[in-house]
């Protein structure tokens, strides 16, 4: 019987067993790695089985392969090497561009310090030039420097648009100034309107009838000749201009008949955007002035040449004497503008001076019951919308304002029946004033003038209840310190926080560029050469005024040091 084969054991286990017997052996291989590296034994270098004896060329393959050697070494060596200065060169690079940056940087932060400190500058001399004071004193050098005084009147106005306090200056001056009216706009009121107010303008002063050109572009002389190579003639009806060559021809005749070689200066004068910088740009053909719908655009005086023996000066307006009543202010100050004085008051004060009926019929609103109506409908008609499409009142009132002084607007106010001279004047200054202007020419020049200029529609004409001649202040001290508004002050509160900042932290360096900017900005306000000696003596006595206010802080700080917590005794 043949006996059973044996079974060979099988090689089967269980996972856990089997893992635990690789662990056990991981566990010795790395003690046994452990005392080999302890004990210097590195691991067993494979053993160069070299060349055999036996072969061929033993010593040609040796010397190659000790080539090959060698040349692998020195390969490795420039690598090495080459690795290590790309390394030195990044190092480099990352220093200087740290340097730069940091470099850069100070560069950077130094030049908008700068740019800020000079817009600032620019910000603080653009502010006194707005200033009230400013602009008297800039309409007082124009009237000292001018031997005829263009007063420009706008025609829907013209009584409104005199200053008694001008005239007078004016015709009393020492130096024998004229005085001539310019009636300005003439397009906007009805000719035979137009006709009346010459005439009774005429009885008092030489009148010139006018119309401005509202489209001159040009800026440059060469751009005018070149207009007028290419035969472009203005035909709008707001680019025609009436009235120029009557005036420059009574310009030249009163330059002729002047004694001296010297040009004959025209200042031109009045309230704000009675059209005095478009008359100039009128006569010299372009636009050497800034004018615009804005009440108050030109801030400081400003010469043009018109030909070779007359020369014009613009000027900033006249300042309105607070003491006006709101019915003359509304329309003539600037302060409506600037919002020291409320828009929306003004527009009621103008609506009251005008019929509702005319109102509504050229602005195409519904019967109002007051002027906050009147505003709602006018903002809505014109879109002026604010968040949650209600009616924006201010915006509102503002445009409503500017059109009353702007370009488009018609409307006119009656010739007053009282004849006789304004207690301003008397028959001996007319009579000097009419002296020199031919009179004749002039009226003949003027009927010329009504009869070509287009009658503005006669439906969508208002009549306006003028209130009569408006007071200007002429006198710097006379001008009450100028209300900033409220955003006004919380921005300057701002500022002056910000400075407090800056100058704690603030190094040598900085105060160094400081003061050059502060001189900066004395070039800027450096007096002109030319200035009159009246001049000089206010620039004088203003730097009195300004020993006189350190006087007046020094002794303020003194006496809040007399008042300071003395902390070295006990109160308690
Ligand atoms: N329709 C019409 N508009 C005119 C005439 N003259 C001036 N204007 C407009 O009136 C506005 C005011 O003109 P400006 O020349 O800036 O007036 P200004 O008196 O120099 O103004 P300020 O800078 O405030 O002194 C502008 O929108 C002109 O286009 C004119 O004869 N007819």
């Amino acid at each position: 019987m043949k006996r059973p084969k044996l079974k060979k054991a099988s090689k089967r286990m269980s996972c856990a067993k089997r893992f635990k017997i690789q662990k056990k052996i991981r566990e010795h291989h790395r003690k046994v790695r452990k005392e080999a590296k302890k004990s210097g034994i590195r691991r067993k270098i494979k053993k160069d089985i070299g060349v055999p004896n036996s072969a061929p060329f033993k010593e040609e393959v040796l010397r190659e392969a000790e080539q090959r050697k060698q040349e692998l070494e020195e390969l490795k060596e420039k690598n090495r090497l080459t690795k290590q200065k790309e390394r030195a060169k990044k190092r480099k690079k990352g220093k200087e561009e740290c340097g730069e940056d940091t470099r850069a940087k100070k560069k950077k932060v130094k030049k908008e310090e700068k740019v800020k400190a000079q817009r600032e500058a620019r910000a603080a001399v653009a502010k006194s030039k707005s200033s009230n004071k400013f602009r008297c004193s800039e309409l007082n050098k124009v009237i000292e420097a001018s031997d005829v005084i263009l007063e420009v009147l706008d025609s829907r106005d013209p009584m409104g648009c005199r200053c008694p306090q001008l005239e007078e200056a004016v015709l009393k001056h020492e130096g024998k100034k004229r005085l001539l009216f310019v009636l300005n706009k003439i397009d906007l009121v009805p000719k035979d309107n137009l006709q009346n107010w010459v005439q009774f303008l005429q009885t008092q002063c030489p009148t010139f009838a006018f119309k401005s050109s509202a489209h001159l572009q040009d800026r440059t002389v060469l751009e005018k000749k070149q207009r007028a190579a290419n035969c472009i003639i203005e035909q709008t009806r707001a680019g025609a201009s009436f009235g120029c060559d009557s005036l420059l021809q009574a310009l030249n005749q009163l330059a002729n008949n002047q004694s001296s070689e010297t040009m004959l200066k025209v200042g031109v004068v009045g309230f704000p955007n009675v059209g005095k910088s478009s008359i100039i740009n009128t006569l010299k053909g372009i636009r050497a002035c800034n004018a615009g719908v804005q009440p108050g655009l030109t801030k400081c005086m400003q010469e043009v040449h018109i030909s070779k023996k007359v020369k014009m000066i613009d000027s900033p307006p006249i300042v309105t004497a607070p003491s006006n009543s709101g019915e003359k202010l509304a329309l003539r100050s600037l302060q409506v503008d600037s919002k020291e004085q409320s828009p929306l008051d003004a527009v009621k004060t103008v609506l009251k001076q005008c019929n509702q009926q005319h109102i509504m019929l050229h602005y195409n609103v519904p019967d109002y019951r007051n002027s906050l109506e009147f505003l709602n409908f006018f903002a809505q008609k014109r879109g002026l919308l604010q968040k949650g499409a209600l009616p924006n009142t201010e915006q509102a009132a503002t445009v409503f304002l500017n059109d009353w002084t702007g370009a488009k607007l018609s409307f006119y106010s009656k010739v007053p029946e009282k004849e006789g001279l304004p207690p301003h004047l008397t028959e001996a200054m007319v009579t000097e004033m009419q002296t020199s202007i031919e009179l004749d020419q002039l009226k003949m020049a003027n009927e010329q003038i009504i009869k070509r200029v287009r009658n503005p529609k006669l439906s969508a004409t208002i009549v306006f209840n003028s209130k009569g001649l408006t007071d200007g202040i002429l006198n710097v001290s006379e001008i009450p310190e100028e209300k900033h508004t409220p955003e006004e002050e919380e921005e300057k509160e701002e500022e002056e926080d910000g400075e407090d900042d800056d100058d704690d932290d603030d190094d040598d360096d900085d105060m160094l560029e400081e003061t050059e900017e502060v001189e900066d900005i004395e070039e800027i306000e450096t007096p002109d050469p030319k200035e009159t000696q009246t001049q000089k003596t206010r620039n004088q006595k203003k730097g009195n005024a300004n020993h006189a206010s350190v006087n007046i802080d020094l002794l303020a700080a003194r006496k809040n040091d007399d008042d300071a917590y003395d902390f070295s005794t006990d109160f308690v």
